[in-house]
């Protein structure tokens, strides 16, 4: 790997040298609506990419370089217009929402709430000073977040009391009979953060009642000046995607959103608790030992992902931030999705498939990834505004996959950003046009399988095939309207004929080891815990639900019901008899019953031998319990 400090003279705009720049530069991109908060606190100068990457691979964390975008804002607001922009300001309600719901005093508060701003800052504070360059070097390799403890200044970013309880803002059909953590989970011994993002920092969790099942557990942070209302929001509506698309082989499980208690480890809030990855793609890649990797595996890890970004859209969900650092690896080695922070439901009817594509509009994604028609938006390169054109979510999707697949080959990010600024995409941009023109008039048509650039170009070279080149230029089209849409890449002979060591037809909700829940605790009104004995009958879902039925999209688009409305879910036996006891504490369950709790099955369903762990583990070295973001410090 290279060095950090090598960094800042081996990344140039032309070619960059090692893909350990990538996560720095992997930021997620601001709304340029929303941006003038962040210029104040989080400016970058001029010349960042160069006299910045020296920092960047020092600082290589998550947490340090990812800029989230501020469409956040309003993340539920589901409006019948055809624009779904990254800003806030785009996504105000005013428009009765396409369930057709009438307004009610929530959508007025959604309004309001709509017109605040949430500006990104990676450490949840938003003091005056406080700018990605303030920020020290250890604190980015690892955000102690003991200083969120310090409740008095009304800067910090803690959540009040009493935390919301997460089935106010879930569906009757993701609703969980037990939310807090701390009834089935305890945090691991080692004490470690094995990941962190923008507005995260994962750990380790182990169930109570079987230490050997270990989770992750990703525990949510506030960002800027993002209210508890929009934080609850923003979380619920990333669960409940992730937990929309959980069971797919290639897509992170994500089985609860918990209520996280105040300890040594970290600080109260909310949290998912999710299936533990390995280590995420990008850690892979950056290792030097990724050189050696033959292309069959790469390509098979690309394919993949691809299935991946497939299933999200074929269930009505873009990704919008598809990237080796949101790509995980099992400890059976397969890929998975992860981080659906900023993913959306793309129709304009999110429980109708066949309703219209919602066009997105905004600075959404992470440059390398992000497609030039995103780029546009960026304020700070001065386009002409009539370039910033509604974009369809799901070719941002497919650009990313065409960058992956390139950075995957090639050892190496090909650009830094897709705009006519970077010379490296300008370069591109030449060689693609050169290539339709010189070698294949038809390359950009649709059905064209004639092998794309060889040898002589740049980006090209080291494919070693030009109809695997063709579909790492075709996904990642500079134009919009001629690049390859998932089903083009699905219906592409080289990408059909590329084996996987996976077979996809497999249910990960059989093969994939669930949380054991036991234990129930609610908090009532008089202060009392309120302990329930999950039994056989009590893991079914509740028939006497005390929240009224309400749509996916309802309960995205709307307030939580007020603090004093709903009891907590009751559980009876099959006799009726109420499984609740008052206690002080919750008291121990016996081992008996579980929800969740089925039993892992045989293999993790290989149908080809490849060595992805065995690589990463080659070139990592024994680290199966480091995560990636550890892994990019210590080196
Ligand atoms: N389930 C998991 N198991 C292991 N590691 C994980 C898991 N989820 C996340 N991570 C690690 O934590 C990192 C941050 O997670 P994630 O991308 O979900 O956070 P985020 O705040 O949404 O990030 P971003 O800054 O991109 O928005 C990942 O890149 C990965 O390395």
């Amino acid at each position: 790997m290279t060095a950090p400090s090598n960094q800042s003279k081996k990344i140039s705009q032309q070619s960059i040298s090692s893909v350990s720049a990538l996560k720095f530069f992997g930021k997620k991109l601001l709304s340029s609506k929303h941006e003038t908060k962040l210029k104040k606190k989080a400016s970058l100068p001029a010349d960042f990419h160069s006299a910045s990457a020296a920092k960047s691979g020092a600082s290589s964390s998550k947490s340090s370089s990812s800029l989230k975008i501020s469409h956040l804002s309003n993340p539920f607001a589901h409006t019948t217009a055809s624009t779904c922009s990254s800003s806030g300001a785009a996504r105000i309600p005013s428009t009765p929402r396409a369930n057709g719901h009438s307004s009610t005093p929530r959508n007025v508060s959604i309004t309001k709430l709509s017109n605040e701003r949430i500006v990104y800052n990676p450490y949840g504070v938003s003091t005056a000073g406080t700018s990605l360059s303030s920020v020290s070097t250890s604190a980015k390799k690892n955000p102690d977040l003991g200083f969120y403890l310090h409740d008095g200044d009304s800067n910090i970013r803690m959540l009040p009391i009493p935390i919301v309880d997460p089935n106010e803002y879930l569906p009757d059909a993701m609703k969980e009979i037990s939310v807090q953590m701390s009834d089935n989970f305890v945090f691991d011994d080692e004490n470690k953060t094995i990941g962190w993002g923008g507005s995260c920092e994962v750990r380790k969790v182990r169930s109570k009642f079987r230490k050997k099942d270990v989770f992750a557990l990703k525990k949510l942070n506030m960002i800027y000046d993002e209210t508890p209302e929009k934080f609850y929001k923003r979380c619920s509506k990333e669960f409940i995607i992730a937990k929309q698309l959980s069971g797919h082989v290639h897509i992170t499980n994500t089985f609860l959103l918990v209520k996280v208690p105040t300890t040594v480890y970290t600080t109260r809030g909310w949290g998912f608790v999710m299936e533990l990855g390995l280590r995420d793609l990008f850690a892979m890649i950056q290792r030097s030992g990724w050189r050696n990797v033959a292309l069959a595996e790469k390509f098979c890890i690309f394919k993949q992902v691809a299935r991946g970004v497939k299933f999200c859209h074929d269930q009505g969900i873009a990704h919008r931030d598809i990237k080796p650092e949101n790509v995980l690896l099992s400890p059976d080695g397969v890929c998975k999705l992860t981080d659906f922070g900023i993913s959306d439901w793309y129709h304009k009817d999110p429980h109708d498939l066949t309703s219209p594509v919602k066009q997105c509009a905004g600075m959404i994604g992470s440059p390398p990834y992000a497609p030039p028609e995103v780029m546009y938006y960026d304020s700070k390169k001065h386009y002409d505004p009539q370039l910033q054109q509604p974009y369809d979510p799901r070719a941002l999707d497919c650009y990313g996959l065409g960058i992956i697949l390139m950075t995957l080959v090639n050892n190496t990010l090909p650009f830094m950003e897709s705009c006519s600024f970077d010379s490296g995409f300008r370069d591109y941009c030449s060689a693609y046009e050169n290539f339709e023109r010189v070698h294949n008039r038809s390359f950009r048509n649709r059905g064209n399988y004639r092998p794309g650039p060889g040898t002589e170009y740049h980006l090209a070279r080291n494919f070693q095939s030009g109809h695997a080149a063709r579909v790492a230029w075709r996904l990642a089209d500079p134009a919009i309207v001629t690049r390859y849409t998932i089903l083009d890449l699905f219906e592409d002979p080289w990408f059909q004929g590329v084996e996987t060591c996976v077979d996809d037809a497999v249910d990960d909700r059989v093969t994939c080891k669930k949380p054991i829940i036991k234990t129930t605790t609610y908090e009532n009104p008089r202060g009392f815990h309120i302990a329930a004995t999950t039994t056989a009958a009590a893991t079914a879902k509740p028939t006497s639900n005390p929240f009224p039925i309400r749509s996916m999209v309802d309960i995205a688009g709307s307030s939580p019901a007020p603090a004093t409305a709903p009891p907590p879910l009751a559980r009876s036996n099959n006799s009726g008899e109420a499984l609740f006891t008052l206690c002080e504490t919750p008291p121990r369950l016996p081992d008996k019953h579980t929800l969740h709790g089925k039993r892992r099955t045989a293999s993790p369903h290989r149908t080809l031998v490849h060595h992805h762990l065995n690589i990463t583990d080659s070139v990592v070295g024994n680290s199966s319990s480091i995560a990636p973001s550890q892994l990019l410090a210590s080196t």
